[in-house]
């Protein structure tokens, strides 16, 4: 749904233009001859104190002497002037601005402060507006062109919207002699108002708009920003360019896999599950804005490749395997038929060499056939120009082929002088063409990996066709229990069971706590046998000469028993040591390591990771990163992303492995970390696979409170209404309440509500008490459905370390809105300081308004303080490492 008020934005009837001007070449003028000259038809208003005209034109002091509507103002002055300009268009019912000025939070302080006060002012007028420090925006459709870049762009089917002024200037002069044409080109600025969500909800819906291409540096809001991408991008292609890819990530991980996904792993999968193609260069970008522009869309990524010269074939076959886009295997009777038509010395295969000397006939024909084959979806034409080529005979050959074909064709017309004409041709028809084979491919592969992206999205969650359903509850009890003792880190025992529980496949494990229990159990599960020691203590127990592998019989247990004993005593002496676990050494003979890890990203929430397992899984780095829930589909396109892919094919005497089994485990693994937000991160290392089947060796899993976070709403903004996230809770009086967190279509809400506290509420002066006592941070919002109320719930954090909470409830009664608070917790609230008085000021104005009051016993420690709220009819959802909670309850 397009937001009217972006349409008053990019379809003014009429624009003032402030600080336009007689100087030749300063923006102000710039900006104002762009509109004026540039066949713009709706009104035109230069405002400047200085002057009485502007380019002939009547010019305004201010909008009051104009004293006419105005929907848009375009800002040229410098910043000192914007805050006053922005008071006047508020006062003149101006509702949207371009703000082009720099001299804002890009520069400083100084700047940031100036910036704060433009953004209040706009707040309070209700006005919305673009930059500031950027280059304006163009609307070709009707001629607007509000920026101050020399040329405007040509009409066309594309938007650009860019957080770089200078890339929208390069991306316009390159599309002038390509031919690519914008529907709208945007530079954002510095977004202090609107930014890309709000951008990109407009261009979804506007008709003139077929593919968008972004340009993205740092992103602001990555809940709307990627809830707006996945909306735009399943109704037209998205293309992105994120710069800054490389940023070094400092990561706490505590497992592997955590320590190996940096964040830009992360953007990519959240990218890929958004339906979105990440181009990783300029050049990349410009290639697939040509497909993008073209006449075709991709329903395959099964290329064929027609060339009259070997190498440029292998040059394009090289890049193909590079990106994974697989060359169309020919049907036989294609084959026959290029059989019949090519001469004797043609290559017999894709790419189809059909020979130095070819002409147009030949190339006619060769292209013709292919696109007849149902194996093929589009074909890549190379030619490069020999004594018998024709080129321009050749390209008017292809471009009569493609009037008649929905299958794209991609030319790569090689050369200079002798081939100018036929680009010419080639750009007039809208047929993408390429200079060299690799940009072909390239374009190619990000026109169907958009296809492919959108494909996996119609992808329905994958059925487990479970013999057993997961012992989701057994799961949840092992974690609280671990929770309860105060540890994070799961014993190698409570891994495999909670593995156990979602159907995961484990080698079979048991506890010994003496010697003799291990060799019994040992003689019992059968020899060989690995020893590992049982330490809550003690995360990476080889290091601390903890693992026996391969013991063969009692003796060789006997012995390892004793020394891991010894090593862990000298070692790490202070941990806790329960005995060992003992299991059965994995019997798969043709058995490959794998890992599987999960991570937390702190912006997209889980992250599942595949790769190459073993003790060097750092070292090798081999990763495929996706973002649950996995489907089938993406399970198997993980698979293929890896390099250990290649290791699950027939090798040397061993046969395939079994990759369904693989697949099962990666689907188990999503269940897993949809089902238990707690688990923070896991490494299943080694997952040993073979032709039979797959079993998890050894696991870790890192578990912690349970908070309802930025991860959680990264998640909303990728599906829509994912079930597993939203909550029923029974509380304890018998009500049922939802939990969910806020969704990206509720986004607005939120602002609104936050945006819409007047001084007056009284949620405000709330958050002002608390303020006033102490500084702290609002670090989320989490909404709740009551029937007809809505509590919006600040969890609030103080950096020198007590834990409080603000509960609101915030009514939308028949009889007005009304915002109260009800409850503050703190768990160091008995005795002193800060907290207390905290406490026993908000707990008086709650006696005040007559609403429950919690008191008295408060318990030593966070968790006897959960069971206690939980008790009286709270629940709480608490994280120490944050120091945050976030308290729920029906009884306020
Ligand atoms: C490509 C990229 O990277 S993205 C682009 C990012 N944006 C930029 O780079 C812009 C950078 N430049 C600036 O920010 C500058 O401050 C500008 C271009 C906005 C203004 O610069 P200047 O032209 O030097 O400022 P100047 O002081 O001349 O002001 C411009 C006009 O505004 C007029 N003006 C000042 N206050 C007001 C006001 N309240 N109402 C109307 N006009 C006003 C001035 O009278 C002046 O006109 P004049 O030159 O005829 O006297």
């Amino acid at each position: 749904m397009s937001k009217h008020y972006l349409k008053t934005l990019f379809s003014p009837t009429s624009i003032a233009v402030f600080g336009a001007n007689n100087t030749e070449d300063s923006v102000g003028q710039v900006v104002f001859k762009n509109l004026l000259e540039g066949g713009y038809k709706g009104k035109l208003y230069p405002i400047n104190p200085q002057f009485d005209k502007v380019l002939e034109q009547p010019c305004y002091k201010n909008l009051k002497t104009l004293a006419q509507p105005v929907d848009l103002a375009i800002i040229t002055t410098p910043a000192s002037a914007v805050a006053s300009i922005i008071e006047d268009c508020g006062e003149h019912d101006v509702k949207m601005a371009v703000i082009i000025s720099a001299g804002f939070s890009e520069t400083g302080l100084q700047g940031a402060k100036l910036e704060k006060k433009v953004v209040d002012l706009a707040k309070k007028y209700g006005i919305h507006f673009i930059g500031p420090n950027c280059l304006g925006f163009m609307r070709t459709e009707i001629n607007l062109n509000a920026t101050f870049f020399k040329s405007k762009a040509k009409s066309g089917n594309l938007a650009l919207v860019s957080q770089s002024g200078a890339l929208c200037a390069a991306v316009l002069d390159w599309a002038v002699p390509n031919d690519v044409g914008f529907s709208t080109v945007v530079s954002m600025g510095t977004s202090a108002d609107l930014d890309f969500g709000e951008v990109l909800d407009f261009l979804v819906s506007d008709p003139k708009t077929q593919g968008i291409l972004l340009y993205v540096e740092g992103i602001h809001h990555s809940r709307s920003f990627m809830s707006s991408l996945r909306a735009a991008a399943r109704i037209k292609p998205v293309l992105v360019i994120k710069s800054g890819r490389h940023q070094a990530t400092a990561r706490a991980a505590m497992s592997h896999s955590g320590a190996l996904i940096g964040e830009d792993e992360a953007f990519d999968a959240a990218l890929q599950r958004a339906g979105v193609v990440r181009v990783s260069n300029f050049g990349q970008l410009f290639s697939a804005a040509k497909t993008l522009a073209s006449r075709y869309k991709a329903k395959g990524n099964r290329l064929a490749i027609v060339t009259n010269g070997g190498g440029p074939g292998v040059m394009a076959t090289d890049r193909a395997a590079d990106l994974r886009v697989p060359l169309a295997q020919l049907s036989q009777s294609t084959l026959d038929e290029l059989n019949k038509t090519l001469p004797a010395t043609w290559s017999h295969a894709n790419p189809i060499d059909i020979i130095s000397d070819a002409g147009q006939e030949r190339y006619q024909q060769a292209v013709s056939i292919c696109l007849k084959d149902p194996n093929v979806d589009a074909v890549l034409v190379i030619l490069t120009p020999q004594a018998m080529s024709h080129p321009l005979e050749a390209a008017q050959a292809m471009v009569q082929i493609a009037e008649q074909s929905s299958k794209p064709i991609l030319a790569c017309w090689m050369g200079g002088t002798q081939i100018a004409e036929c680009r010419r041709l080639f750009v007039q028809s809208r047929i993408p063409e390429f200079r060299t084979p690799e940009a072909a491919v390239e374009a190619f592969y990000y026109l169907s990996a958009y296809h492919s992206n959108q494909q996996l999205l119609l992808q329905t969650p994958a059925s487990m066709g479970y013999v057993e359903a997961p012992d989701i509850e057994g799961a949840r009890m092992i974690i609280e229990s671990v929770l309860a003792e105060r540890r994070k880190i799961l014993t190698e025992m409570e891994s495999k069971a909670l593995l156990g529980a979602f159907r995961i496949p484990i080698v079979n494990t048991a506890t010994a706590h003496t010697v003799n229990e291990a060799i019994v159990l040992a003689a019992s599960m059968g020899f060989p046998v690995a020893l590992k020691i049982n330490s809550p203590d003690i995360t990476h127990k080889s290091d601390v000469g903890g693992v026996k592998l391969n013991l063969q019989n009692a003796s060789e247990v006997r012995e390892a028993f004793r020394e891991i004993m010894e090593s862990v005593k000298e070692s790490a002496p202070d941990a806790r040591v329960y005995g060992v676990t003992v299991g059965k050494m994995s019997d798969k003979v043709h058995g490959r390591e794998l890992y599987v890890g999960v991570f937390r990203d702190p912006v997209f929430g889980p992250v599942i990771s595949l790769g190459m397992g073993g003790t060097m899984v750092e070292v090798i780095a081999d990763k495929a990163v996706s973002l649950p829930p996995l489907n089938r589909y993406l399970a198997k396109s993980m698979i293929s992303k890896t390099r250990v892919a290649k290791l699950l094919e027939p090798f040397r005497k061993m046969p395939a492995a079994n990759v369904e089994a693989v697949e099962a485990v990666l689907l188990h693994v999503s269940e897993m970390v949809c089902e238990l937000p707690w688990l923070q991160e896991m490494d299943i290392n080694p997952l040993i696979v073979d032709e039979n089947g797959a079993v998890a060796v050894d696991a870790r899993i890192v578990v912690n409170y349970y908070t309802a976070g930025a991860d959680r709403y990264a998640h909303m903004a990728i599906y829509p209404y994912p079930t597993h996230l939203v909550e029923k809770w029974e509380l304890p009086d018998g009500t049922d309440v939802t939990i969910r967190p806020i969704r990206p279509e509720d986004a607005d809400m939120e602002k609104d509500f936050v945006k819409n506290l007047s001084e007056e509420s009284k949620y405000f002066r709330f958050m002002q008490n608390l303020h006033e006592l102490t500084p702290i941070m609002v670090v989320r919002f989490t909404q709740i459905d009551y029937d007809r109320e809505l509590a919006l719930i600040a969890v609030i954090q103080r950096d020198e370390g007590d834990l409080q909470v603000g509960v609101a409830r915030y009514s939308t009664n028949p009889d007005g809105e009304t915002c109260e608070f009800a409850l503050v917790v703190s768990d160091q609230w008995q005795g002193h300081g800060f907290a207390h008085k905290l406490m026993t000021s908000l707990m008086n104005a709650a006696r005040m308004k007559g609403l429950k009051i919690i008191q008295g016993e408060v318990l030593s420690n966070n968790h006897n303080m959960l069971k206690l709220m939980h008790k009286l009819g709270f629940v709480c959802i608490l994280d120490e490492e944050d120091r945050t909670v976030t308290l729920v309850s029906r009884n306020l």
